[in-house]
């Protein structure tokens, strides 16, 4: 199924978009199934969406209370600390919304476990997971999640795995793989800034080598990105 590219003129409308179409894709779901699953991540833009989310007078079309919260990857940090995606997603929006704390599945902390026990914690924690819609931030190098460019994770059989030397910081990391991503119904991209144009131009020409062209909503796939993110090679 091809992927479909949704152009916004600044991150700023990227962000409002995506918290848009985000709030009316888990209120579908819950009027299907009652409740709805969305797997979150991390970074610049993602942060932007979150407080896009909190802010939108639209918000509450969604039963927060019946929100699934799961992540995509996680920097392997003690509980709390300001880099951990959890924590960035809590202080953005968790934190203000009526969310069920029992459906909120962050990955575990590196607080006395290590990050292969943890890999497994979380596996067990999502057999049973449906996704209705996966957010992955795309990386300057192409990565989504913790899988980078050439890295063993890209091609890790379990359902999560950990990861080591990450090139980017922290070094230790823990993220779901390209099995589980790919079981959600829909996969969005999100991309903003000249610094993820090569990596954007390469996944959508189809670069067998980077892990954002490996992912795949088994209903739909959106690149969804801002004017710089999507400019062509100078
Ligand atoms: O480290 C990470 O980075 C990527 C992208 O971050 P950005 O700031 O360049 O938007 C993110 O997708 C991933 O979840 C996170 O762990």
């Amino acid at each position: 199924m091809t992927a479909v590219v949704h152009n916004h003129a600044s991150p700023q409308l990227l962000a409002e978009a995506v918290a848009a179409r985000l709030i009316v894709r888990l209120s579908d779901a819950q009027a299907e199934r009652g409740v709805a699953s969305v797997v979150l991540t991390g970074g610049r833009i993602a942060a932007k969406i979150y407080a896009a989310v909190r802010d939108s007078p639209a918000r509450d079309a969604v039963n927060w209370s019946r929100v699934e919260f799961w992540w995509g990857d996680e920097r392997f940090l003690p509980s709390g600390d300001p880099d951990r995606n959890e924590t960035q997603a809590r202080e953005a929006f968790l934190s203000s919304l009526p969310v069920d704390p029992d459906r909120v599945h962050p990955m575990p902390a590196a607080d006395g476990v290590d990050a292969a026990a943890a890999a497994s914690a979380y596996a067990d924690s999502l057999a049973a997971a449906v996704f209705d819609v996966v957010l992955l931030g795309v990386g300057e190098d192409g990565h989504v999640a913790s899988l980078f460019p050439g890295y063993p994770a890209l091609t890790d059989p379990r359902p999560v795995a950990d990861v080591h030397d990450s090139p980017k910081p922290p070094p230790v990391r823990l993220t779901l793989t390209l099995p589980t991503l790919n079981t959600a119904a829909e996969v969005w991209l999100l991309a903003s800034g000249a610094g993820k144009a090569d990596a954007v131009r390469e996944a959508l020409n189809g670069a067998a080598s980077l892990p954002a062209a490996k992912v795949h909503g088994r209903e739909r796939t959106l690149w969804l990105v801002d004017t710089d993110a999507l400019a062509p090679r100078s």
